[in-house]
C-alpha cells in the first residue's frame, strides 16, 4: 500500500485536531445553505417543544463538515455531545453502556456508522425508535430478555458511504442530510475566515487561488492555507498573493484544479494502461496499490463531480475532460463509449 502522506487527502490528520478553524454555530458555518436552513428550523422546533431532535444522518465525502455539523447540532440545542464511531463499538454491551449514560435530549454522535457490526446495529433499532434497550441476559434456556428505558436522545450519525447502510438503519433517521462539495466562492470565504483566525495576511487573489485548488473540500482548504503560510513566511513574503500561493501549491504538486499526484496517477493509469476504460474498481485498486474503499471514498467522488470520470456498469471511463486535463489525445471512439453510459455500477 502507498502510505506516503497525501497532502490533499481529505482524511483527518494531526493538524485538523487543531480545532481553531472549526465553525461553532450554524451562522458561522459557510455553505451547504439548504441543509443549514433546514437544520435551523428543526432545531428551533425541537427546542420550542422541549423535545429531542429527530435522529440526523449526515452523508458525504470526507472533510465536508459532518463532524463539525454534529457538534454544532449539540451546541445549538444546548445539550451534551457524546461521540464515538462505528469501528470502535466492538460489542453490543459497549453501545448499551453509552446509551444508558445519556441524558434527555443529549446528542450521541456515531461517526462512520456504516462500519457498525450487525449485532450492535440490532441494539440500535429499538433504541432509536422507542428509546428502549432490549438486552438478553444469561444463556441457553435460562436466557431472558429485559427492556431498559433510555433517555429521549438524538442520534447524529455520519457516513461517507450511504450505500453500505442497511435499509432498516437508514429508515430510522428522520433527518437525512447530504453534504455536497463546496463552490469556489464558498471555499474562498472559508479560506478568508481561516486566514483571519490565523492572523495571516492574505490577498484576494491569493484566497481565490487556494479556494480553486482545495478540491471542493473545507478540510483541504484549511490544510493548504497552513502550508501556503509556511512557504510565504520562509520566502519572506509580507502577504499571500496569487503568485505566492501558486508557487507553494505547485511545489506541493497540487495542480490548477486541485488534483494531487494520486488523482493524476488514477487518471493516467486508466488512460495509458486501459485506453480510457471501462475498467473495474478492483483492477484500479490493484494498479494503484490503494484500498478500494479509499479510492471510492476519497478519490472518485471529486473526479466524478468534476466530470473527469464516469461510473458505468462495466467500470470506470475517462471523459474527454480528463484526457484534456492530462494533456493527452482522447481515443477516437470516446464519443461512442459515452453514449452507452446509462447506469451506475452499484
Ligand atoms: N462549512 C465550513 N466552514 C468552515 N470550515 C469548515 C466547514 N466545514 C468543515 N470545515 C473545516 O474542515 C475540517 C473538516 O471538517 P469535518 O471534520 O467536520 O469533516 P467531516 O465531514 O467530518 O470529515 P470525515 O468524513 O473525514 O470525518 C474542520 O476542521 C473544519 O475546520
Ligand atoms: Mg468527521
Amino acid at each position: 500500500m502507498n502510505t506516503a502522506p497525501r497532502l490533499i487527502s481529505p482524511d483527518p490528520r494531526g493538524e485538523d485536531a487543531d480545532t481553531t478553524l472549526r465553525p461553532q454555530s450554524l451562522d458561522e458555518f459557510v455553505g451547504q445553505a439548504a441543509a443549514r436552513a433546514n437544520l435551523k428550523v428543526f432545531v428551533e422546533a425541537a427546542k420550542g417543544r422541549g423535545e429531542a431532535l429527530d435522529h440526523v444522518l449526515f452523508v458525504g465525502p470526507p472533510g465536508l463538515g459532518k463532524t463539525t455539523l454534529a457538534q454544532i447540532m449539540a451546541r445549538e440545542l444546548g445539550v451534551n455531545f457524546r461521540s464515538t464511531s462505528g469501528p470502535v463499538i466492538a460489542k453490543a454491551g459497549d453501545l448499551a453502556a453509552l446509551l444508558t449514560n445519556l441524558e434527555d435530549r443529549d446528542v450521541l454522535f456515531i461517526d462512520e456508522i456504516h462500519r457498525l457490526s450487525p449485532a450492535v446495529e440490532e441494539i440500535l433499532y429499538p433504541a432509536m425508535e422507542d428509546y428502549q434497550l432490549d438486552l438478553i441476559i444469561g444463556e441457553g434456556p435460562a436466557a431472558r430478555s429485559v427492556k431498559i428505558d433510555l433517555a429521549k436522545f438524538t442520534l447524529v450519525a455520519a457516513t461517507t458511504r450511504l450505500g453500505l447502510l442497511t435499509n432498516p438503519l437508514r429508515d430510522r433517521f428522520g433527518i437525512p442530510v447530504r453534504l455536497n462539495f463546496y463552490s469556489v466562492e464558498e471555499l474562498e470565504m472559508i479560506v478568508r475566515r481561516g486566514a483571519r483566525i490565523l492572523a495571516m495576511p492574505l490577498g484576494d487573489d491569493g484566497a481565490l487561488e487556494i479556494a480553486r485548488r482545495a478540491r471542493g473540500t473545507p478540510r483541504i482548504a484549511g490544510r493548504l492555507l497552513r502550508r501556503v503560510r509556511d512557504f510565504a513566511s520562509v520566502a519572506g513574503a509580507d502577504h499571500v498573493s496569487r503568485k505566492v500561493a501558486d508557487e507553494a501549491l505547485t511545489r506541493l504538486e497540487v495542480d490548477a484544479l486541485g488534483l494531487d499526484q494520486l488523482d493524476r496517477r488514477y487518471l493516467t493509469m486508466i488512460a495509458q494502461n486501459f485506453g480510457g476504460g471501462p475498467v473495474g474498481i478492483e483492477t484500479i485498486a490493484a494498479g494503484l496499490s490503494e484500498p478500494r474503499d479509499a479510492i471510492e471514498d476519497i478519490i472518485e467522488p471529486y473526479l466524478i463531480q468534476q466530470g473527469f470520470i464516469q461510473r458505468t456498469p462495466r467500470g470506470r471511463v475517462l471523459t474527454a475532460n480528463a484526457w484534456k486535463h492530462l494533456g493527452l489525445e482522447a481515443p477516437r471512439d470516446l464519443a461512442i463509449q459515452q453514449i452507452s453510459l446509462f447506469e451506475d455500477e452499484e
